[in-house]
């Protein structure tokens, strides 16, 4: 038996400018800066204590944040990746208090992503009070890149209890509660995170980024369109630091009662299965094999 995943939590991002990517998340994302110091900066887009930690520097690295139920979770987990052969470090009390918990292990996927269960987060008393309103409603899943899609789904399942509710191509949408997916995990050359979710409330939401973002010259990759997976209306604008952020609405829940009779879906590596409403994602790892063998990213 695999952790007890109950949420994700944060992620932490390595930026080459800790102003930039603060400027980006408060004023274009549209989070809340809830602390910052020369190195650091949190930042939230619901009552969590934060959902993004950026850290100055790239070789900071990129790293995900998954919450279980308690301290008692957090040992049977570090047991159980033990009893499998899965490396397991015990977090230092430094990096505890960095990451605003009271338990913290740490492993890595076989591509090399690092994955962190942590007991105990932070909450925060005080509303989440964007310097922008987007209509964030909550901090929901993050795209992985995965260099070994196989071994990693074997991993997420096997390891960290996870549930594929869908494939597209080679590309599993993993859930941990009753989310559609709170991980992506798509095929690529490299390690490191692909994309970062945030829910928002509304259709409306969507397209009144769409025109800000348009208006403040930041690069759309993909949509507005809707995921025929999960269900969601959604929109991918780039980000500094090679990362994509994601806002969507509307995405399905798999409830307990759904568990009973649900079976993932199959869906061809096509534009079709990314995209219900035509749009057609420029970002590399989504690209789709055309016909006469080349692959397109955005059709002109
Ligand atoms: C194209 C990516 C990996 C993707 C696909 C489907 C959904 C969804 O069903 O909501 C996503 O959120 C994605 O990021
Ligand atoms: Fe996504």
């Amino acid at each position: 038996m695999g952790a007890d995943l109950h949420d994700i939590r944060y992620v932490r991002i390595g930026c080459d400018d800790l102003d930039t990517s603060v400027r980006f998340a408060t004023d274009i994302l549209g989070l809340e800066l809830m602390e910052r110091d020369g190195n650091r900066a949190y930042l939230r887009g619901d009552d969590r204590d934060h959902n993004i930690c950026y850290t100055q520097g790239r070789e900071s690295g990129q790293v995900t944040g998954w919450e279980v139920a308690s301290l008692d979770a957090l040992d049977e987990a570090a047991k159980a990746f033990e009893a499998s052969g899965v490396t397991v470090r015990a977090g230092t009390s430094e990096e505890r208090e960095l990451r605003r918990v009271r338990g913290l292990i740490v492993v890595s996927d076989p591509t090399g992503n690092i994955i962190e269960l942590v007991a105990r987060p932070d909450a925060c008393g005080r509303r989440y009070f964007p310097t922008r309103d987007a209509g964030i409603l909550n901090f929901s899943h993050v795209g992985l890149h995965t260099r070994n899609p196989s071994a990693d789904e074997a991993f997420w399942v096997r390891n960290l209890g996870g549930k594929v509710s869908d494939w597209i191509g080679d590309a599993a949408l993993i859930r941990i509660n009753d989310v559609h997916h709170n991980v992506a995990l798509f095929p690529s050359t490299r390690a490191g995170i692909q994309h970062v979710n945030f829910q928002v409330e509304s259709i409306d939401d969507i397209m009144r980024s769409f025109y800000h973002l348009q208006k403040n010259n930041v690069r759309i990759v993909f949509g507005p369109g809707r995921h025929p997976t999960s269900g969601a209306r959604f929109l991918y604008f780039q980000g500094p630091d090679d990362i994509v952020y994601e806002y969507s609405t509307g995405v399905r829940l798999i409830t307990a009662e759904d568990e009973k009779t649900y079976v993932p879906r199959q869906f061809p590596k096509a534009e079709s299965s990314f995209c219900m409403w035509g749009s057609v994602p420029d970002i590399p790892e989504f690209r789709v094999p055309q016909p006469n063998g080349s692959a397109v990213a955005r059709a002109a």
